[in-house]
């Protein structure tokens, strides 16, 4: 990792007052629902829906596997408001201990045969020889590299098998989808279900489970695929965008489980194709996001097909339970349901195997300054590009080599092309939505950068959550505008304490890439030497260089450097400085720093400022200048009496301007318009308020408050 300046953190100063977001939902009878059919329909129509990916999960057992790095909350508090939870797990350790567990059984094994070796296991609490699981199943988990169950699937495997409902909540990454796959699989076959349940052609399924996107169906579908299979369980996909007549003809067979997103398995209700009521398990995977998409009643409607809900049990899992999930969860699950919060009160609700980062930045300079950031923080694996808006996913993909975007505008076939090209390493780098911001669990993700904050705490922990899985380490940077950066409110709702770094600086960059340039050079057979050896002492005898700023131009052109430029610390463009102005009294505005240069500096030479923000002490201004007017600046000051200019080394705390009011709800420009002041800005956002993250659009059950501004209200233009 190369050593990157740390500038101060800049949100420590300030708190600020953020507008609430009211989670008070009001619930509207189902009759009044039903009432409402057209507004449905609207909804259905704009539905993003739902995703398919028959990429199989590509787990590389020879990849190098990152020790995961802790980042702990000192908070130890514990929720108070679940009905029955348990201690938080660090996750690290548990996957240390597995481990260690692992190595030590295998060694018994093979030494001492194979009773010794269940001894073993048996001493790991969670190893999968204390649960319900089957024989095949247990083979299969195994060659899986699966030995021991993580936290919370060990937690909530009894109450799933035994027949409870229940909410589950464990950070990204943690294994919450095998946490209802296995359990479910047993009971079906092994455990209570099992005698109840239809066999035989033309079957009902006995499962159902609701997923936000297309492409998070296909991945539980094929978990369910591949451990159900070993206990004669038959599963299928139903999502959108694909055609019918497969589909149709799975339900037609007989399947157990049916994995989909609920635009399209409402279709096969509305056509008779799929019948419901007689579901053992109804399961809501990403519940919080698929009711953030409006599919309340479309859930529900769903959801109401069973004949008894007496006999049917209802799981929900997410890494984001907001209180609003909370109290809905009560219209689906049981007042018997467990609560299994691997989360509760903790400080900390993102990965605590991430390395979280804010890296300041002009829209205008992200296309330039992403391929450095890859190549300083990616460890050679892949990468995960955010942007709020399909264009900038489009735009961006390509400008940046070997980059594909991914959104929900892509027809579906290519969508499928794309995601399975990532997973198997054609490329490298995905720029995508929010589509892919939820449950995808793709190998070696090392690297994730969000252009921007994103519209709310859950998108980042979701996002950010795409690397520093199963226990392995990752980084995710999120890049953003310093004069409307509004990460406090972030940082504060997610537990995240950013590390605030300057862009990679030519230094930093060299000292990432030049390892592998000099490993590249070395790796040239010696059979060349003689061939060029006389160029090269034409060479270094003609060009006036050492030898060694010689081999240094060679290193940086294997490293596909032929020029290296250096960034200012504020807006990372490339050629321009960071200065500091101080006038021996307080700034209360930008306006204010403006007037100070305006005393000593041409108007031509005040259009070039970039960025002018506050420092958060209010004792001074910080912006940007190129470097080519530099000293038009420094010396300019001589002639301002009480005026000082500072180029800096490292970014100061800095103010945040409050933007709660156009991101998170009350109208307003919301996001958007990142273009620098003189228009720079490829990536300018446009208007549009964000507002109203969570309101159901169709007859206001989930208005509550955050309505306001156009756009996004329904999150489903991904
Ligand atoms: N017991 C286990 N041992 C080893 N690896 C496991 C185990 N359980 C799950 N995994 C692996 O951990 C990874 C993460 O699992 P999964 O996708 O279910 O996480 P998640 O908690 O649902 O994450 P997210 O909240 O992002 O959806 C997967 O690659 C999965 O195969």
């Amino acid at each position: 990792m190369p050593s990157i300046a740390l500038a101060n953190n800049s949100s420590d100063s300030k708190d600020k007052k953020e507008k609430n977001m009211k989670k008070n939902i009001a619930f509207k009878t189902s009759e009044s629902e039903s009432a409402n059919p057209s507004k449905k329909k609207n909804l259905m129509a704009s539905e993003p829906e739902d995703e398919i990916f028959s990429d199989r999960k590509q787990k590389k057992k020879d990849k190098k596997k990152r020790k995961a790095v802790d980042i702990h909350s000192e908070d130890d508090e514990r929720s108070e408001t679940s009905s029955e939870l348990v201690e938080p797990v660090n996750l690290k350790v548990e996957k240390t201990k597995k481990k260690n567990k692992k190595a030590k059984v295998d060694e018994e094994e093979n030494e001492e045969g194979e009773g010794e070796g269940e001894v073993a296991k048996a001493e790991d609490p969670n190893a999968i020889s204390r649960f319900r699981i089957s024989g095949p199943l247990r083979e299969k988990l195994k060659s899986k590299g699966i030995e021991s169950l993580f936290p919370i699937q060990a937690k909530t495997f009894d109450d799933i098998h035994n027949g409870s409902d229940l909410v589950g909540r464990a950070r990204t990454g943690q294994g919450k989808t095998l946490a209802f796959v296995l359990p479910i699989l047993e009971s079906l076959t092994n455990g209570p279900a099992n005698a109840s349940r239809k066999t035989g052609n033309g079957r009902p399924p006995s499962v159902l489970v609701l997923l936000p996107t297309r492409e998070l169906a296909c991945q539980v579908y094929n978990d369910f695929k591949v451990y159900g299979e070993t206990l004669g369980l038959t599963s299928c996909c139903l999502y959108g965008g694909a055609s019918y007549h497969p589909q149709e003809m799975s339900l037609k067979r007989g399947v157990d489980i049916v994995v989909g997103t609920p635009g399209r398995i409402k279709d096969h209700i509305e056509r008779g194709n799929i019948d419901l009521s007689l579901l053992k398990f109804r399961v809501l995977d990403e519940a919080d996001e698929m009711l953030r998409m409006g599919f309340v009643e479309d859930v529900e409607l769903i959801l109401g097909k069973v004949q008894d809900v007496s006999k049917v049990q209802t799981l929900l899992f997410s890494a984001t339970l907001p209180d609003w999930v909370k109290h809905i969860s009560s219209r689906f699950l049981k007042p018997t349901k467990k609560t299994i919060d691997l989360v509760g009160n903790e400080k900390m609700k993102a990965s605590t195997s991430v390395r979280h980062i804010v890296l300041p930045c002009f829209t205008s300079a992200i296309p330039q300054l992403i391929p450095d950031i890859i190549r300083c923080y990616s460890s050679g694996g892949r990468t995960i590009i955010f942007t709020e808006k399909r264009e900038s996913a489009n735009e961006l993909a390509g400008l940046l080599h070997g980059a594909r975007a991914l959104h929900g505008e892509i027809q579906q076939s290519q969508r499928e092309v794309t995601l399975s090209g990532f997973r198997s390493g054609k490329f490298m780098t995905l720029v995508a939505t929010n589509v892919a911001a939820r449950g995808l669990d793709i190998n070696d993700v090392q690297l994730i950068i969000q252009c921007e904050p994103p519209r709310d705490v859950e998108a980042y922990i979701h996002r950010s959550g795409r690397t520093g899985r199963a226990g392995n380490t990752g980084v995710a940077v999120m890049l953003c505008d310093p004069r409307r950066s509004n990460i406090s409110k972030i940082e504060r709702e997610s537990g995240v304490k950013f590390e605030h770094i300057a862009a990679p600086q030519p230094a930093d960059i060299a000292k990432a890439v030049g390892v592998e340039a000099a490993e590249k050079i070395t790796q040239v057979s010696d059979s060349v030497v003689p061939a060029f050896k006389s160029a090269a002492e034409d060479l270094l005898n003609t060009s006036g260089l050492s030898a060694v700023e010689l081999l240094a131009k060679a290193l940086a052109k294997a490293a596909g450097y032929t020029e290296i430029k250096s960034r200012s610390l504020l807006t990372s463009m490339e050629n321009h400085v960071t200065l500091l102005l101080e006038a021996g009294r307080p700034f209360y505005t930008p306006s204010f720093a403006f007037g100070i240069l305006r005393r000593f500096l041409p108007d031509d030479k005040i259009e070039s400022v970039k960025g002018m923000t506050l420092t958060a002490d209010g004792n001074g201004a910080v912006f940007d200048v190129p470097a080519a007017d530099l000293d038009t600046f420094l010396a300019g000051q001589e002639n301002a009496a009480n005026v000082r200019l500072e180029v800096l080394q490292a970014l100061p705390p800095l103010q945040e301007r409050d933007q709660s009011r156009g991101r998170f709800g009350g109208g307003g420009r919301g996001r958007g318009d990142f273009s620098d002041r003189n228009g720079g800005g490829r990536f300018s956002g446009g208007r549009g308020g964000r507002g109203g993250g969570f309101s159901d659009r169709r007859n206001g059950r989930f208005s509550n408050g955050f309505g306001g501004g156009k756009g996004r209200s329904g999150g489903k233009k991904w």
